[in-house]
């Protein structure tokens, strides 16, 4: 897409423009495509190039009826707007954003006024789409079924042509337009790129709180192949009803199963999703969970589930005897009895209100260690609330965290929102990467820490807020105190113990730890058969646990009983061949170490050649045998 204006394509505009006063034609090739058809749509509108604001004949409604035709729309959009102009006000170009709905009637109106005398129609309840005021972001947008962008001289209505405007669509669940966004600016836009980035995040985030609310009362998944872009706008989201038939499906949910909505809707998810059961039963227990389809594995996490007699319970389940759940706290020490020391500490601190601070490379189990410290912990039946710094948009985390009051903001907003922290009162907030918490929000995160108190946005009166603290990071934080990224006052609130999370390359428990994965995804998992088990032990493993825990459920899904043990068979080629072509040091840093895993790699390659294994490895078959030997001592 061509999105800047030069000054050639500006003269070439002007040209364009006074042809059309002269001979009511458009002429070809002065114009963008895109806009040339737009422009020749508006005259065949009837549309004249220097009309003006007047809005004769067109009906008016009153804001309340405007609010009740578009409630779910005007609900799910202005706080998101609200939170964008906030942003948009720190900038120095002066702009507009506008929510209009499909029709391009305009609902709300947020950032600077719209005083310009050119601009008297832009108002609630007024049309704005092309067959009444011509070429324009919002309208052809609606026009395009795209994200649009009108540039600088590109409007169709002369008045308009000192503007620059972009506009994307928010689609409804089932695929259709629900609504625009439209951000409008005086002269030419000095990134559009960035504009463009900035609506369609938002526009996103708008389609998530559509579908949640439309589907609150069914099983709603959101999934993606890398955990981390759960919560984000490039998350796939699935309504299912009882029977596991897809209700609706988000647009990134298509492009990541690769099939059109049509074909999904209606399809039984256990057609499309391997283990759906296994999957139901994670459901019960919450949290993330993974699972394979065709397309390749995801992570999923349960955003509902509905509300019915015969359906899992909401909440994760209660811990039945807080001794358990302490072993299991330990049992994720495996062996190593300074990380099961750290972990002992942990807890103990934990229940005596100290934060905790989990440090460990990214897939290194933080979570999993949090909310086990949680489920050890007295508070293990209250929430756990868990919010990942580093996925929401930084313009929106703040009424994330903090929630709003009905009518916090301008524009038609009914309702409110209970923030994350408010949600954790009585239990646990657990921060993800609070490295990635953007400043002005730490000094507020600090008095809400320091006061035990908490006010959402647009409300008087403060709460009071009873939780226990757990934050996670893959970042240095002492380096990013020293950098200023991160305040130093706040580094001491959420830093009252350290845990420092071992990466898997480390662990001596790696065998241990492939059972219990296994045992998560399977009621009665395979064995690993001995070609496989020394693959797996031979890599080193850059993404964790969560790297392994990927590579076990796809391979648990393409083995069936009959199969025997679990082995280099049940690997997709493309995983098979990463393991293989490692050459990185192994797990385990020592020479030694690094010595034995490329034996066991180049014996796992060559299923227990040593002929072969040797000539690979450039030794003769004695030396082979030795090691060999020396490997099994
Ligand atoms: N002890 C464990 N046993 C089994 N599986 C585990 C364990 N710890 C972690 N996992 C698996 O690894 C995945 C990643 O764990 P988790 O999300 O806790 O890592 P993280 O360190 O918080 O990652 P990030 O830094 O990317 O947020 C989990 O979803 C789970 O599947």
């Amino acid at each position: 897409m061509q999105i800047k204006t030069t000054a050639g394509d500006e003269h070439r505009i002007m040209r364009a423009r006074e042809v059309v006063h002269a001979d009511g034609a458009v002429p070809a090739g002065s114009l963008r495509d895109a806009i040339q058809a737009s422009w020749q749509r508006s005259i065949n509108h009837g549309v004249r190039m220097n009309a003006g604001c007047e809005i004769n004949g067109e009906r008016r409604y009153s804001s309340d009826d405007l609010y009740e035709a578009n409630r779910i729309l005007v609900d799910a959009a202005v706080p998101v707007l609200e939170q964008l102009s906030g942003h948009l006000r720190q900038r120095p170009e002066r702009s507009l954003l506008i929510l209009a709905n499909a029709e391009a009637r305009v609902l709300a109106i947020e950032g600077h006024s719209s005083t310009h005398p050119t601009l008297r129609d832009l108002a609630p309840g007024v049309c704005w789409s092309e067959c009444h005021r011509g070429t324009n972001a919002l309208g052809t947008a609606l026009v395009e079924q795209k994200p649009t962008l009108i540039g600088y001289g590109e409007h169709f209505l002369d008045r308009l042509s000192p503007f620059s405007c972009t506009a994307v669509p928010i689609r409804k669940p089932d695929g259709s337009v629900h609504g625009v966004i439209d951000l409008t600016q005086m002269g030419p836009l000095p990134q559009p790129e960035d504009w463009f980035s900035l609506l369609n995040l938002s526009a996103n985030y708008i389609e998530r709180r559509l579908f949640s609310s439309q589907y609150a009362d069914h099983l709603v998944i959101a999934f993606h192949p890398r955990q981390q872009y759960l919560d984000s706008s490039w998350q796939g989201l699935l309504a299912l009803d009882d029977d596991g038939r897809i209700l609706a499906l988000n647009d990134p949910a298509c492009q990541l199963f690769a099939q059109s909505r049509d074909h999904l809707v209606g399809k039984r998810a256990d057609r499309l999703v391997a283990g759906y059961r296994d999957l139901l039963k994670s459901v019960r227990l919450g949290g993330v969970g993974t699972f394979a389809t065709p397309r390749g594995s995801f992570f999923y996490k349960v955003l509902h589930v509905r509300p019915s007699p015969l359906q899992a319970p909401v909440a994760r389940p209660r811990v039945a005897d807080n001794s358990d759940a302490r072993e299991q706290l330990q049992a994720l020490a495996g062996g190593n009895s300074s990380y099961a020391t750290q972990l002992r500490m942990a807890s103990r601190a934990l229940a005596n209100g100290l934060p905790i601070l989990l440090q460990g490379e990214t897939g290194s189990g933080k979570e999993w260690v949090a909310r086990r410290l949680h489920d050890a912990s007295p508070r293990a039946d209250k929430p756990f609330v868990a919010v990942n710094c580093a996925a929401i948009p930084e313009t929106l985390i703040e009424s994330e965290l903090f929630g709003y009051r009905d009518g916090a903001f301008t524009g038609a907003r009914r309702g409110g929102m209970v923030g994350r922290l408010q949600q954790a009162h009585g239990g646990t907030l657990f921060l993800d990467e609070v490295g990635d918490m953007p400043l002005a929000l730490q000094a507020r995160l600090l008095r809400v820490l320091q006061e035990r108190r908490v006010a959402p946005l647009g409300a008087g009166e403060e709460q009071e807020l009873d939780i226990t603290l757990i934050c996670a990071t893959h970042r240095d934080l002492k380096q990013l105190v020293g950098t200023e990224q991160f305040r130093e006052d706040l580094y001491y609130r959420v830093h009252g113990l350290s845990v420092m999370l071992p990466p898997l390359r480390e662990r001596h428990d790696f065998d241990a730890l492939c059972d219990t994965i296994m045992a998560t995804h399977n009621d009665a998992p395979p064995a690993l058969d001995e070609p496989l088990a020394t693959l797996l032990r031979g890599y080193h493993w850059p993404g964790n646990l969560r790297q392994l825990d990927m590579v076990l459920r796809t391979a648990l899904a393409l083995w069936e009983p009959e199969d025997g043990p679990l082995g280099l068979m049940h690997l997709p080629a493309t995983t098979r061949a990463e393991l293989e072509n490692d050459d990185q040091p192994a797990r385990g840093s020592s020479i030694r170490d690094s010595e034995r895993a490329t034996i066991r790699q180049a014996m796992a390659v060559h299923q227990g050649n040593v002929s072969r294994a040797a000539k690979a490895l450039d030794i003769s078959r004695a030396t082979l045998y030795r090691k060999l030997k020396q490997l099994e001592s």
